[in-house]
């Protein structure tokens, strides 16, 4: 499945989802308490690009132990929002597989390979 986080993650997130028939998940920000009875994993990230620290989660039942997990999102820079993701993933019992994303704008390299990050454009390409 394809998790995609708020907001333009959501966009591209869908998008990709749909052309792999696969299952897609929103994660969204400041998770709080639900207005619902949902049981949300929840986590806080960061400090991100933004110097942001967020707490980010998703409805515990649409992630099931053993599905397998792409992030997907238009722009990773300081890879915090990929690492909550993770933590996510795996607090969920579910497989990550890592980031697909438009734009690497990496700012430590060695994340690429630890997340992993595939970029379709590296930053210092626009
Ligand atoms: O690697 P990081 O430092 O975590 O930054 C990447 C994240 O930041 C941007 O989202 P943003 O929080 O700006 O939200 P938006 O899509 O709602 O504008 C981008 O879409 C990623 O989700
Ligand atoms: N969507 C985005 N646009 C510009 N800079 C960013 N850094 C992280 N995400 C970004």
């Amino acid at each position: 499945m394809v998790l995609g986080p708020v907001s333009r993650g959501s966009l591209v997130g869908a998008l990709t989802a749909a052309a792999l028939h696969v299952g897609f998940v929103e994660m969204r920000k400041e998770a709080g308490a639900g207005v619902d009875s949902e049981r949300w994993v929840r986590r806080t990230g960061g400090p991100d690009y933004r110097d942001r620290q967020q707490v980010f989660g998703f409805p515990r039942r649409l992630v099931r132990a053993g599905d397998r997990v792409l992030m997907v999102d238009d722009w990773v820079e300081t890879g915090a929002t990929a690492r909550v993701a993770r933590g996510l993933v795996e607090d969920c019992g579910a497989r990550w597989i890592g980031v697909a994303c438009v734009v690497d704008g990496l700012s430590e390299s060695r994340l690429r390979h630890e997340l992993p990050v595939r970029g379709l454009l590296d930053v210092r390409q626009l």
